[in-house]
């Protein structure tokens, strides 16, 4: 897989140069279809490059934004990954974006995946950009070691979608997207930061399962080669 290397001197610099490559495929999509996708992860790592892409230049309004995977929290809860996008992102001009959420007031996750999954269906087929970011488990979206429903997770004979997991190194139960519907985007992207995560990039490139460190089946079969930003 012809993924490639993206170094920056530093997280800042990374920022700006990942918002310009995101604002530029966005931009072509706008200009091709008249709309744009965009799903992006949460945790730490994001929220420079949120900021970044908020100032940049570009019809908002003809953008969906939607998340790769979310905890099963409400938009006012601090774990919320809808809260960090909501707050960091969606702002500014930005804030003309379509937000589609994850999360849903529901009885239960499945419900709740099963209401995401109908929405995203909705949205066009590839995701001009996917943004996802790496655990120093080896975990992606909400690929998790130990998943409970991992191996479904990572199976290209599961439909695109929302599904829900569960895993001890999760916190809450989670919705995520499925590998299938995020391995195909225009623009495939890890965005990770520091030394410990570049450890762990190593050592997932270094060969292994995919059950034991599950970004693999993102930088193995993708069938998008990653661009992975990187900085210390
Ligand atoms: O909901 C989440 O937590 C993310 O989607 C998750 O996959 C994240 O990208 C990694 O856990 C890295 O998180 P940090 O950026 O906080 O290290």
């Amino acid at each position: 897989m012809a993924n490639k290397l993206h170094e920056f001197k530093d997280t800042a610099a990374l920022a700006e140069g990942l918002a310009d490559a995101v604002a530029s495929v966005l931009n072509v999509a706008i200009a091709e279809r008249g709309s744009a996708s965009i799903a992006v992860s949460g945790g730490s790592t994001p929220k420079q490059f949120f900021k970044a892409l908020s100032a940049r230049e570009l019809d908002w309004s003809k953008v969906t934004v939607t998340l790769v995977d979310e905890r099963f929290v409400p938009a006012d809860n601090a774990r919320s990954n809808h809260l960090l996008v909501e707050e960091n992102l969606l702002q500014g001009e930005a804030a003309k974006a379509r937000f589609l959420p994850l999360y849903r007031k529901t009885a239960t996750i499945g419900e709740a995946a099963r209401l995401a999954s109908t929405d995203i269906a909705a949205v066009a087929v590839p995701l001009d950009v996917v943004i996802l970011g790496m655990g120093n488990d080896g975990h992606t979206a909400s690929f998790f070691p130990g998943g409970d429903r991992l191996a479904e997770a990572l199976s290209l004979q599961t439909p695109r979608g929302v599904i829900t997991m569960e895993a001890e190194g999760a916190g809450e139960p989670r919705l995520t997207l499925t590998f299938s519907s995020l391995q195909d985007a225009h623009f495939l992207v890890l965005h990770i930061e520091g030394q410990a995560k570049k450890d762990t990039l190593e050592k997932a490139l270094a060969g292994g399962e995919e059950s034991e460190m599950p970004v693999r089946a993102v930088l193995n079969r993708a069938k998008t080669p990653v661009d992975i930003y990187w900085a210390p």
